[in-house]
C-alpha cells in the first residue's frame, strides 16, 4: 500500500478487518499496529459516542494519519455503533512484526488500555536479528539502485539509528563502497558503530556533506524541514516505519518549494534557492516502495515465527495470558532457525551429553538463557 493516499491504505486496513456474517477477525497479523491502533480507537470512540453522543473530529488533529482514522470512525458510528466494541471482544489477540508496533503495544499495555493478549514476534531473536539485520542489508541498496541509479561507492551515506535495523544498512553501505557515518543516541550502539570502524557524528555535524540518508530510528523528527534546507543536491531516503522520521509533512508545506515526480516513489524537491533534494517512498519505508522488499528467504524466518505466535494465541486463555505483551519461548526460536539450517547447507553440532550437562543446558536446547543477546 506504500504511496497510496492515507484515507486509502485506512479504508483497506478497515476492509481488511470487516469479516462479513461475524463481528471481526479471532486474531490479528499486525505490522506496525495499525490495525490494533484503529480497533483500539474504534472501541474508545464508540463508547464516548454512547456516553454524550460526540463524533470523533478530525480537524482537533495536525497528525495527517491520525485525521484519517478519525474520520473513518466519524463514518464508520453512525452506521454501526458498536462495531469495534463488537471486534474487540472476538479479537483473541494479536502478533506484532515490527519494532514500531511492539512500541505502541508495550506503551498501550503500561497505560493498561491493551485489550487483547498481544504476542512480540519482532523481539525472537529469528526475527529482529534476521529480517532487520540481513533483511535491510539486502533491501536498501536494491531500493536506492532502482530508484535513483546513483552510485553508492565513493559517497558519504549516513544511517541514522545503528539498531538492528541500522547495523544491516550501514553494513550494506559499506559493502557498495559507501563511506559510512552513524548518528546514535545510545552509547552502547554509537560504541559497537565505532568498534566496527564507523564514525558516530551528529547530524548538525555533518548535514552540508552527505550524499545519501537513511533513517532507522523508528523515532520522528531525525531529518527536520531545517536539515534538508542545509542538504547539498541529492538523495535522501528512509527505512523505518513511518513518514515522520523525515519531517514529510513540513517539507511539503514549506512556502515555495517545488516537487517534480521523477518516477512513481521517487520525488525531487526543490527548494526556492535552487537545491533539491530527492526523497524516497515519499519518506516511508523505501525499501518496500522502491523495492521488493526483503527476500522471502529472511521473511520465511520472520513468517514462522509469526505462525508460532498465531498458534500460541489459540490458547492464550488457557496459558492464562493477560492484556500484556509476551514473548514466544526460546525454544521456538531456536526451532525457527534450525528449520531455516537445511535451505543453507549448515549442518549442526549435536552436544553430547557430557558436553550438554558441562555447560549446563539440555541436548536439544535451549542453548542459551533468556539473557543472551546474540
Ligand atoms: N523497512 C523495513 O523493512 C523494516 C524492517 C524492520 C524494522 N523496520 C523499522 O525500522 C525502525 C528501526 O527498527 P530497529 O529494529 O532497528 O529498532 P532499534 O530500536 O533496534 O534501533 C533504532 C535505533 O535508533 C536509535 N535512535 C533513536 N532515536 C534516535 C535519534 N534521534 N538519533 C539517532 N539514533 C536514534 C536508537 O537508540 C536505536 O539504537 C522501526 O521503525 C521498525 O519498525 C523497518
Amino acid at each position: 500500500m506504500e504511496g497510496r493516499d492515507p484515507a486509502g491504505v485506512w479504508w483497506c486496513t478497515e476492509q481488511m478487518m470487516t469479516v462479513p456474517g461475524a463481528d471481526g477477525c479471532d486474531q490479528l497479523v499486525d505490522d506496525g499496529g495499525d490495525a490494533t491502533l484503529l480497533i483500539h480507537k474504534g472501541k474508545e470512540f464508540e463508547e464516548k459516542f454512547a456516553k454524550d453522543g460526540s463524533l470523533p473530529d478530525p480537524a482537533s488533529t495536525d497528525n495527517a494519519e491520525f485525521k484519517c482514522i478519525l474520520q473513518l470512525l466519524r463514518d464508520s458510528i453512525p452506521a454501526d455503533k458498536t462495531k469495534y466494541t463488537r471486534m474487540a471482544a472476538k479479537c483473541k489477540g494479536v502478533s506484532e512484526e515490527t519494532t514500531t508496533g511492539v512500541h505502541r503495544l508495550k506503551e498501550m499495555a503500561a497505560k493498561g488500555e491493551l485489550l487483547f493478549p498481544a504476542i512480540n514476534v519482532n523481539d525472537c531473536v529469528t526475527k529482529s536479528k534476521f529480517d532487520n539485520v540481513y533483511g535491510c542489508r539486502h533491501s536498501l541498496p536494491d531500493g536506492i539502485m532502482r530508484a535513483t541509479d546513483v552510485m553508492i561507492g565513493g559517497k558519504r551515506a549516513l544511517i541514522c539509528g545503528y539498531g538492528d535495523v541500522g547495523k544491516g544498512c550501514a553494513f550494506a553501505m559499506r559493502g557498495a563502497g559507501a563511506r559510512v557515518l552513524i548518528t546514535e543516541c545510545d552509547p552502547i550502539c554509537a560504541l559497537q558503530a565505532c568498534m566496527e570502524g564507523f564514525q558516530v557524528v551528529t547530524m548538525e555535524s555533518v548535514v552540508g556533506e552527505i550524499d545519501i540518508f537513511t533513517t532507522t530510528t523508528g523515532n520522528f523528527k531525525i531529518i527536520t524541514l531545517e536539515h534538508m534546507k542545509k542538504m547539498k543536491n541529492k538523495p535522501s531516503s528512509a527505512i523505518g516505519h513511518f513518514d515522520n522520521e523525515i519531517e514529510m509533512e513540513n517539507l511539503e508545506k514549506f512556502e515555495g518549494i517545488k516537487v517534480e515526480n521523477i518516477k512513481p516513489q521517487v520525488d525531487r524537491y526543490v527548494f526556492p534557492d535552487g537545491h533539491g533534494i530527492i526523497v524516497l517512498a515519499a519518506g516511508r519505508l523505501l525499501n518496500l516502495g522502491c523495492a521488493t522488499g526483503h527476500p522471502s528467504f529472511v521473511m520465511s524466518c520472520s513468517f514462522t515465527n509469526q505462525v508460532l505466535a498465531q498458534i500460541d494465541l489459540l490458547t492464550a486463555k488457557e496459558k492464562g495470558y493477560k492484556n500484556n505483551v509476551y514473548l514466544l519461548p526460546k525454544d521456538l526460536d531456536e526451532k525457527v532457525a534450525s528449520l531455516h539450517l537445511p535451505a543453507l547447507g549448515a549442518q549442526l553440532t549435536t552436544l553430547t551429553k557430557e558436553q550438554a550437562d558441562y555447560i549446563g543446558v539440555k541436548a536439544t536446547g535451549p542453548f542459551k538463557p533468556d539473557t543472551y543477546r546474540y
